[in-house]
Order: C-alpha cells, then structure tokens, then sequence
C-alpha cells in the first residue's frame, strides 16, 4: 500500500529521516515505534503528503504520491491525529461531515452515516451536536476516527490516537480499536510511545531510531531476536507495576 525508498528529511541540521525503505502492506496493521525524535510522525506525514522527502520517493498504491493527484489520494486516507485535531468552532457532527459536505454529500446520506459510525465508534449520538471542548478526551477521539472513517478510506493513519487519554479509557478505546481494525480491514498505521499498545494493535512493529529503521517485523520477532542490543533495551523499557512492587 505504501512504500518508502531511500527516503531522507532534514529540517535544517536535523536530520529526521535517514535513507529510509519501508513497504506497508495493504490489509496489515502496522505501529511506528521508536524514543521521541525517532521519525515516527516524520514517517506518517509523509504517507499522506504533509511532508515531502529531500531524497527518495514515497509510492501509494503503486504510485508515487504527487502533489497535483494529492487531493484525490488524500481522500483514500483516515487520518487521526491526537485529541482528534478538530475544529474548536465546529461541532462534532459538522466537523465529521466536513468532507463529506464539501463532495456534496446529500444531507440524508451525511446522517446516515454519522449515525452508523457512531454506533461502530461507540458514541452517543448526542455528542454529534456538541463542541469539541463540551466533549471528553475519550469522546474527543472517537469523533476523530468518525471523521476519518466518513469517507470509508481503504486507509488509516493514526498519530498518537490514545496518547492522551486516562489508562481505563485507554484501555477500553484499546480494545475497541482492535475490534474495529479486524472488522473493517483496512489497511492501518499509527504511530505509539506505548510498545504493548503497538503489539496489541498491530501485526507488525517499525522500531526508528535517529531517523533509521533499527528493525521490522512481528513484535515476537523483535522481542525473540533483537536485531541489536537497543531493541532490546527499548522494548524493556517501559516500567511494569510488578517489578516495582
Ligand atoms: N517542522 C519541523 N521543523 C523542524 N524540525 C522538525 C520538524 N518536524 C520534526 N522535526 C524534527 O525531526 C525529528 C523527527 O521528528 P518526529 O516528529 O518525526 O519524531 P517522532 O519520532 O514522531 O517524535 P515524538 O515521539 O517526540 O513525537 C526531530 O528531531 C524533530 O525535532
């Protein structure tokens, strides 16, 4: 679905990315791993034309992503970015519409489907009509992968979705993301500081490093055979309660 060759970006001295080669696979989940600073947003950016590389070339579906196609590649992807990045002044129904009103949508289609996406989402319909700030962090969220969802992209890009939210929410959201990614089976790829949160919800891990892919593959794999010892060290490096107990 995607492919990034030999892919570098710099910000100034920054180097962010580093002669990257990733191939995301069409249908598979994937989770952008790695310490902050690594790239990971660098990567998702990228994928949906919010950054373009200084060297290398980025293909979606075969096809290298061009700048005068973008708004008809964009439409193929969800993007989700943390808190949901919506508009303050919009409600949450207006800004989940957004899209669709702009393609012209009818108004009747426009709420069925924000009436069927709620319920896959598990928001309360009522929600539709309030603010973003009326809204929980949880809620703020579902609304955001309602948004993204509209369209029903065969893609989804996910910045940090969870990142904010309180561990039972998380936890909660979790789950229901997982239920939501097999029963749609799309192709999706986000972005995660949390390694158990990247092993639950996908089926293969990129773990960056200083804008390097360090190893790729099945959280197994890299938990069984570590390509270098800091693969091991950044899996192990999350603080479990029962070692502090
Ligand atoms: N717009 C920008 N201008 C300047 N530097 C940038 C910009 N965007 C990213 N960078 C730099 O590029 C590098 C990679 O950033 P990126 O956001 O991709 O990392 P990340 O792995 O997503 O980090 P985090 O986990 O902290 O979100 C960092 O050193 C960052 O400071």
């Amino acid at each position: 679905m995607f492919t990034l060759a030999g892919v570098d970006k710099r910000y100034g001295s920054t180097v962010a990315l580093d002669g990257v080669d990733l191939h995301i696979a069409a249908g598979h989940r994937t989770a952008l791993i790695g310490p902050s600073g690594a790239g990971k947003s660098t990567v998702l950016r990228m994928l949906i034309g919010l950054e373009w590389p200084d060297r290398g070339q980025v293909r979606f579906d075969g096809e290298p992503l061009r700048r005068d196609a973008l708004l008809e590649q964009r439409r193929r992807i969800g993007y989700v970015i943390q808190e949901g990045g919506l508009f303050p002044h919009l409600s949450a129904g207006d800004n989940a519409a957004l899209l669709a009103r702009t393609l012209g949508w009818p108004r009747e289609r426009i709420r069925e489907r924000l009436e069927a996406l709620s319920t896959l989402c598990q928001l309360p319909v009522d929600a539709l009509q309030r603010f973003p700030a009326e809204l929980s962090g949880g809620q703020r969220q579902r609304v955001g992968l309602v948004r993204a969802l509209m369209l029903d992209p065969p893609v989804l890009l996910l910045d940090e979705p969870l990142g904010a939210l309180d561990p039972v929410i998380r936890h909660d959201l979790q789950a229901q993301m997982r239920e939501l990614f097999a029963r749609l089976g799309k192709t999706v790829v986000m972005v995660t500081h949390d390694v158990a949160e990247a092993a639950y919800l996908a089926d293969t891990l990129v773990l960056l490093r200083a804008g390097r892919v360090v190893q790729e593959g099945s959280a197994r794999a890299l938990h069984d055979a570590p390509a270098e010892p800091f693969v091991r060290e950044f899996l192990q490096a999350q603080r479990s309660l029962e070692a502090c107990l």
